[in-house]
């Protein structure tokens, strides 16, 4: 197994360009975010340099309030920069170039749909399938979920409303409505936060299989190092006040990754120095 050394301390302006790539599908040059005006302003985002190329899975960790959702809502488009550009699949981040996939700490899904409807929900919505679903093809749609859910042992639950199922079994539900129309861009903000730890290593080998098997762009925020280290390609890690930056490393190591990995001594070594950075930035 090799381990990439430990994690490179760079300064703001280089952090990000460490994965130029001529195709990208992400590109945030100096953006940056301020919340209200004069004395009161908060800089939720220094200006940040962010590539990263078509199918990478980074990993956005660091203390609270660093501005890691403000980099997810800036790319889905739910914030615009103050200064600076985002830029998704060559185009501004609010043309919409890529087909985006998101999941968030607490499944949002509709409790008068069952989990087959809830999961479908993309497919009604989202070009190009809305035009077929309108046509009614749906039978196929129907195939579609039932094969995504059976692939995440949610084959028996199709028919079941959110209620009836586990927190563990939303959150599938929840990767499942994000993944259901083949997004090339995957955002994923806590998604296994409130999960116990076994539900959630369950959870991170579902998704790395997903993951494998289409290879989206993926960009997680997580507070979880062990999450961020066995399924990202690559961990950026930032600090508040404002928030920016501070070190973007790849990790290098073979996928499909085993779930064992995770408490292998180099692993554990990896892990123990990005937490190590974070308490330093906390301070
Ligand atoms: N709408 C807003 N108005 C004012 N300040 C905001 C707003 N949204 C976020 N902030 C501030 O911007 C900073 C970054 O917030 P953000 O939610 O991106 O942090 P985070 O790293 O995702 O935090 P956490 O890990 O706690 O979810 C924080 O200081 C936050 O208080």
């Amino acid at each position: 197994m090799q381990m990439s050394a430990a994690p490179s301390t760079v300064p703001p302006a280089q952090a990000s360009t460490a994965q130029a790539s001529a195709a990208r599908a992400v590109e945030l040059d100096r953006a940056s975010v301020v919340f209200g005006r004069g004395a009161g302003a908060v800089t939720a985002l220094a200006p940040t340099t962010l590539r990263i190329g078509h199918g990478a899975f980074v990993a956005l960790v660091g203390p609270s309030g660093c501005g890691k959702s403000t980099i997810l809502k800036l790319v889905s488009s739910l914030l615009r920069p103050s200064d600076g550009s985002v830029v998704v699949g060559g185009r501004e981040a609010s043309v919409r170039a890529l087909r985006i996939g998101m999941a968030f700490q607490n499944p949002t899904l509709l409790p008068w749909l069952t989990i087959e409807r809830n999961v479908m929900l993309p497919l009604k919505i989202v070009p190009p399938f809305r035009h077929d679903f309108r046509r009614e093809r749906t039978r196929a749609f129907r195939d579609r979920v039932h094969a995504l859910l059976a692939r995440v042992g949610l084959q028996d639950f199709a028919g079941h409303y959110p209620w009836q199922l586990s927190g563990g079994m939303l959150q599938r539900a929840n990767l499942c409505r994000a993944l259901i129309h083949e997004p090339d861009l995957l955002l994923l903000d806590e998604p296994f936060g409130a999960l116990d730890q076994f539900t959630r290593e369950e959870l991170w080998q579902d998704l790395q299989a997903l993951y494998l098997e289409r290879r989206p762009t993926v960009l997680l925020v997580t507070h979880d190092l062990r999450e961020a280290g066995y399924l990202a390609t690559r961990i950026c890690v930032m600090s508040p006040r404002p928030g920016r930056i501070i070190s973007d490393r790849p990790i290098d190591l073979p996928q499909p990754r085993d779930i064992d990995l995770i408490y292998r001594p180099d692993f554990v070594e990896m892990t123990q120095s990005l937490r190590e950075l974070i308490a330093q930035v906390r301070k």
